[in-house]
């Protein structure tokens, strides 16, 4: 049986991240909106896009902590955090499904998001996976790593030192590996299912390519941080 232990710097470096992860959340403000505006596809298109637009600067924010990040290439940082965006606010917003909202915003979320001009081909794969992430009970730890996973992908569009980004995601796999094996010593696929989440990430970004496409042709706006993260307009 591996004996596996968390070194002392693994632990430090686990804080740092899960206190940026927690620190950086949606204001308060912009959530409440969810349960006082009106529902119209409108009105929960534009709610939408206030949460995606926050959820970039919180997203921005919380990279700025990832131990390493700022030491990379500048026009690297920029293009991991554009490769990246889509996935990591798909795993946030899956997290706000996992655990429940307060005062029964959870539902008024998915409905808004139902009736947003998305269509049902997305809607389906999209709910399909936040049911995935929901049936993993991730804790916040695992929650944080893998989001920091997902925005040290070294295979992103225009990278230029691959080798500088898989060197820090390598350190955040083996913490988030050995997390796993400690705090699920009976399910030793567990790390392996994290991982795989991952690849569904992928597919939703795709997806999610073609909903941005579908909602320009119906001439919806989005704010100027999403068009420049999102390469739209
Ligand atoms: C729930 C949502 C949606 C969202 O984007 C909404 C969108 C998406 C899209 C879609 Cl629908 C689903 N997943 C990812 C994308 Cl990116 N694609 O385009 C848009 C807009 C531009 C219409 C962005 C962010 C949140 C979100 C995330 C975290 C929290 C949170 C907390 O952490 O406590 C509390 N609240 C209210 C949150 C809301």
């Amino acid at each position: 049986k591996e004996k596996v232990e968390i070194t002392k710097e693994q632990r430090t470096l686990m804080k740092v991240i899960v206190d940026a992860y927690s620190t950086h959340q949606i204001p308060q403000d912009v959530a409440k909106k969810l349960l006082q505006e009106q529902y119209s596809a409108d009105e929960n298109f534009l709610l939408l896009t206030e949460m995606a637009t926050s959820q970039v600067q919180v997203l921005v924010e919380f990279t700025k902590n990832i131990p390493g990040f700022l030491s990379l290439d500048r026009e690297d940082q920029i293009a991991l955090l554009k490769g990246s965006a889509v996935e990591a606010m798909f795993l946030r917003s899956a997290q706000v499904f996992s655990r429940k909202m307060p005062s029964g915003q959870t539902e008024v979320l998915e409905e808004r998001i139902r009736k947003s001009g998305i269509s049902e081909e997305f809607i389906i794969p999209m709910f399909n996976f936040y049911k995935s992430i929901v049936s993993l009970h991730m804790v916040q730890e695992e929650q944080a790593l893998l989001t920091t996973i997902t925005i040290l992908t070294p295979d992103r569009p225009y990278v230029k030192d691959q080798q500088a980004v898989e060197r820090i995601q390598e350190t955040m796999l083996e913490l988030l590996r050995k997390l796993c094996v400690l705090q699920r010593p009976q399910e030793p696929q567990y790390f392996a299912r994290l991982l795989g989440r991952l690849t569904e990430l992928r597919t939703l970004s795709h997806y999610h390519a073609e909903m941005l496409t579908s909602w320009r042709t119906n001439d919806h706006k989005f704010t100027p941080l999403l068009c420049e993260i999102w390469d739209v307009q």
